[in-house]
């Protein structure tokens, strides 16, 4: 399930768990932890806009899953008072499917647009004159009498999400104002929303079991909030309810998630490329195929964190395994002579 709740299949979700995530779910500025700079430079931009009666400018939000996006996006609607209506770029399959969201947006709302590097072309270059001038085409009729009349917008903010900020196109990604990347949170931040997530649970903890948790989660809050819940339910089953060191030790490992962090599909793949293809370089497809993953899955949800701890390389001529990984696999890297690492 966590494999697929990452992927962004959200409907992997229960609806008791999507209830859990809605109210784990900061609404406020305040209530949002970490971020620091994306979180002050909306802040300002928010509160200007609302000084001179304006629509917030167009904000792209970009980073691995699970991070933040939408949380922020219903934030920032928040914190406007304004309406959010929410879409994503699959749904959207023609232009008449946008021109009935954006003809509906009261002055200042904010139209989300989730995963919207996965726009329909067409819809794109409709979104275009929405986005810079407020105004749209709209086609009347059919056949001969077919005439298209222009029609003004409410002024909007358009707030894109996309974990893959390298797939959209240069014109789109111009008619973003406001850009802004999410990075991994340290384990002190998720220690303090691992916190604050119990507290809302109604789950007592402790300060080296939250950050037991919140130091094997990847650097993804979401990830926290599911070791979290599974966690609780070993405090409750296997101890007293409280979540301990000891009790957070014996989750972690009962759902393979290692000392690092490190889940059984980053081991599959670091093992992979050390095992199989002498450390690498190797092909990202060729990683795929030989880990039974898709392509896509491992470039966006588990390669962005094994570079970033340090566990792989992305050269141009492949994905190579790092000393690290040798030493976090425990094995001793025999193919490669001469020059080491
Ligand atoms: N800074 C934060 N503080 C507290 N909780 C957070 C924070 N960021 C995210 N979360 C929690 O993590 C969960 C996932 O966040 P969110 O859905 O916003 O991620 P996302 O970046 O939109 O992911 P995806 O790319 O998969 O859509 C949310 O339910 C929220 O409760
Ligand atoms: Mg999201």
């Amino acid at each position: 399930m966590r494999e697929d709740y990452l992927k962004g299949n959200k409907e992997a979700l229960s609806s008791v768990e999507k209830e859990i995530e809605r109210a784990l779910r900061p609404l406020s500025f305040e209530d949002f932890t970490g971020q620091d700079k994306v979180l002050e430079n909306l802040q300002v931009f928010v509160t200007a806009a609302r000084l001179r009666e304006e629509a917030l400018d167009h904000v792209l939000l970009h980073g691995p899953p699970g991070l933040g996006k939408t949380t922020l996006s219903n934030i920032v609607a928040n914190e406007l008072k304004a309406n959010i209506k929410i879409t994503s770029g699959p749904v959207l399959d023609k232009p008449s499917d946008l021109a009935g969201l954006l003809t509906n947006l009261q002055p200042f709302d904010v139209l989300f647009i989730d995963e919207i590097h996965r726009l329909n072309p067409i819809v794109e270059e409709y979104l275009y004159s929405a986005m810079e001038d407020y105004k749209i085409d709209i086609l009347l009729d059919s056949g001969p009498n077919a005439r298209s009349v222009q029609i003004s917008l409410n002024p909007f903010t358009l707030i894109g999400a996309t974990t893959r900020a390298g797939m959209l196109t240069s014109p789109l990604r111009a008619r973003f104002g406001i850009n802004c990347r999410l990075e991994y949170y340290d384990a002190k931040l998720l220690t303090n929303i691992v916190k604050r997530s119990a507290q809302i649970l109604n789950t007592p903890i402790d300060d080296a079991g939250a950050f037991e948790i919140a130091r094997r989660s990847r650097g993804t809050p979401r990830i926290a909030n599911n070791l979290l819940r599974r966690t609780r339910d070993f405090a409750q089953v296997k101890g007293k309810g409280k979540i301990t060191i000891e009790i957070a030790e014996m989750a972690l490992q009962a759902l393979d998630v290692d000392q690092n962090g490190l889940d059984e599909m980053d081991i599959r793949i670091l093992t992979t490329i050390v095992e199989k293809f002498k450390g690498g370089p190797v092909g990202l497809s060729t990683i795929a195929t030989a880990c039974g993953e898709e392509a896509e899955t491992i470039e966006e949800v588990y390669e962005p964190f094994l570079i970033q701890e340090g566990f792989l390389k992305r050269t141009s001529r492949g994905r190579e395994a790092t000393e690290r990984a040798y030493v976090h696999l425990g094995i001793v890297p025999k193919y490669r002579t001469g020059e080491l690492f």
